[in-house]
């Protein structure tokens, strides 16, 4: 019972809600079912919350009990035995998947069995699904190999992945100038992102063409008609325009097939020297990102390819004019940011991991724990951007997972280079390394301290025992450092 509540309130709360019906055409021979509610299952909601026994966990006996606005729900603290009228009803709702949800083998369940997912095509999450992953404490090595073969092969509905560019805007970040591209799509309700770095885009149309640029990175969907009632004014606000915004802007980009003068010339000219763009395709994650967590090194790797895709391109014989090896273009290329937070098995479940690893597990392990699996994300939205973004046949791809580069070739993508993403709190400690590396010296002046946009290098235990494990459990395509500890 509510802990404000005496103990004669209690009691005459209890007769009223067990007392049997007053209607005489509810008597049964069985009394206690009579009734309104039965007092064994008010005393276990009272100790144990809305999931009252094992048995129970699936049901909520007071649905949205802590919200007031919920229907159905009802403030025990502002009863009292004489407000016993008129009395509220409670309504008893089943959380539980219906039972031919129950009875399907497993593998033909909907996609959307994550808790961090929720496919429009696909029925709502259900607790029966995570029911059946709840966690074997003994991960077996056979799991884990499992877990790696799925990560490349997710289990896809028949419809092909859409992706459309709802909107383009210009970010000024601390590596230079960026295109940030929301994506919507028909797979989930995740609003992806493209962050396209092409600051020659900025230039105006009057580029000498003598110099040779590389085609823009432009999204198809995004400079489409989308409504033939769409104005101009419409399609600027949501990013289809050409080169760089000001408040006299009134022309809006128009579809390259129909008019691909709406493109800059010089743009358009594309020289087989210009080497393929820098892509990296980046997993959401809110504690390395945002908070600066220093138990991975995804913040770090986010800024470091926003970095690397930024400097400028060396193009060999750019012209007659130039002497040769002196030329560069402008960086280009971009980073794909998917919202699978926790290698997909999203914020809630990768704190849990992360107690797991308190508790002296790894990351692979603590995930095969919760009855995830060591990586649960896929690519394909992944591949329909950069189809969208013409930046399908030959990329660069930052990364050192052998995962994703499986999985974008599959998908179609034209991967002709794997560029490594070495941890910059290796570089900073290992003199050879340092040597190698492409810290520049003006990263020093950065901000020390944070793995942020614009930070600096860090390193502590938690992200050395991280960065191992990516290498040694993982398969990540990177030769281990380790410091040495008589240093
Ligand atoms: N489940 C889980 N996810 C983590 C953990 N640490 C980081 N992540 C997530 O891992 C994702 C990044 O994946 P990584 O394995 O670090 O790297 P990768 O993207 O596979 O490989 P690279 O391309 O080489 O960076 C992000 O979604 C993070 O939120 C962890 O301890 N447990």
């Amino acid at each position: 019972m509510h802990p404000h509540m005496d103990d004669a309130s209690d009691t005459a709360l209890l007769e009223l809600l067990t007392a049997p019906s007053p209607s005489p055409t509810k008597q049964t021979k069985f009394s206690r079912r009579d009734a309104a509610l039965d007092p064994l299952m008010i005393a276990a909601a009272a100790a144990s919350g809305p999931h009252v026994t094992r048995n129970h966990y699936h049901h909520d006996f007071f649905p949205g009990v802590m919200l007031p606005q919920h229907e159905g729900s009802w403030d025990w603290s502002k009863w009292s035995p004489e407000d016993s009228k008129p009395r509220r009803h409670l309504t008893y709702v089943s959380r539980q998947a219906p039972r031919s949800q129950h009875l399907q083998p497993e593998g033909t369940l909907p996609l959307a069995a994550k808790e961090n997912d929720c496919s429009r095509d696909a029925a709502p999450p259900s607790p029966t699904l995570s029911k059946k992953r709840r966690p074997s404490l003994v991960a077996s090595p056979d799991s884990e190999h499992k877990s790696r073969a799925k990560s490349t092969n997710v289990s896809a509905p028949a419809k092909p992945v859409e992706v459309k560019c709802m909107a383009r805007t210009r970010i000024p970040t601390p590596h230079g100038p960026a295109f940030l591209h929301l994506y919507h799509n028909n797979r989930d309700t995740k609003e992806h992102l493209a962050i396209v770095i092409d600051p020659a885009q900025f230039s105006d149309a009057s580029v000498s063409p003598s110099v040779v640029s590389a085609p823009p990175i432009r999204s198809q969907s995004l400079d489409a008609v989308w409504d033939e009632n769409e104005t101009e004014m419409d399609r600027i606000i949501r990013g289809a325009y050409v080169g760089r915004l000001s408040a006299t802007s009134r022309q809006a980009s128009t579809p390259a097939p129909q008019s691909p003068s709406s493109i800059p010339l010089a743009a358009t000219t594309t020289d087989g020297n210009i080497p393929s763009p820098l892509v990296r395709i980046h997993s959401e994650c809110f504690t390395g990102e945002t908070v600066g967590s220093m138990r991975c090194d995804c913040g770090e790797q986010l800024d470091e390819a926003l970095r690397l895709i930024s400097q400028p391109i060396p193009v060999p014989s750019l012209s007659s004019l130039q002497p040769p090896g002196a030329s560069t273009i402008p960086g280009r290329g971009a980073v794909i940011y998917l919202r699978q937070e926790g290698r997909g098995i999203g914020l809630l479940s990768k704190l849990r991991a992360y107690n797991l690893q308190d508790l002296g597990h790894d990351t692979v392990t603590a995930n095969l724990l919760l009855g995830h699996q060591a990586d649960e994300r896929g690519y394909e939205i992944a591949a329909a951007i950069l189809r969208d973004l013409s930046l399908d046949q030959g990329v660069r791809l930052l990364t050192n997972n052998p995962d994703k580069v499986e999985a974008l070739t599959k998908e179609g993508m034209s991967v002709v280079e794997r560029v490594p993403m070495v941890p910059r709190s290796w570089k900073s400690r290992n003199p050879n390394l340092q040597l190698a590396g492409s810290i520049a010296e003006d990263e020093k002046e950065r901000l020390a301290g944070a793995t942020l946009i614009g930070g600096n290098s860090v390193h502590g235990p938690d992200l050395d025992k991280y960065l191992r494990t990516k290498v040694l459990r993982m398969g990540h395509m990177l030769p281990l450092w380790m410091e040495d500890p008589e240093q």
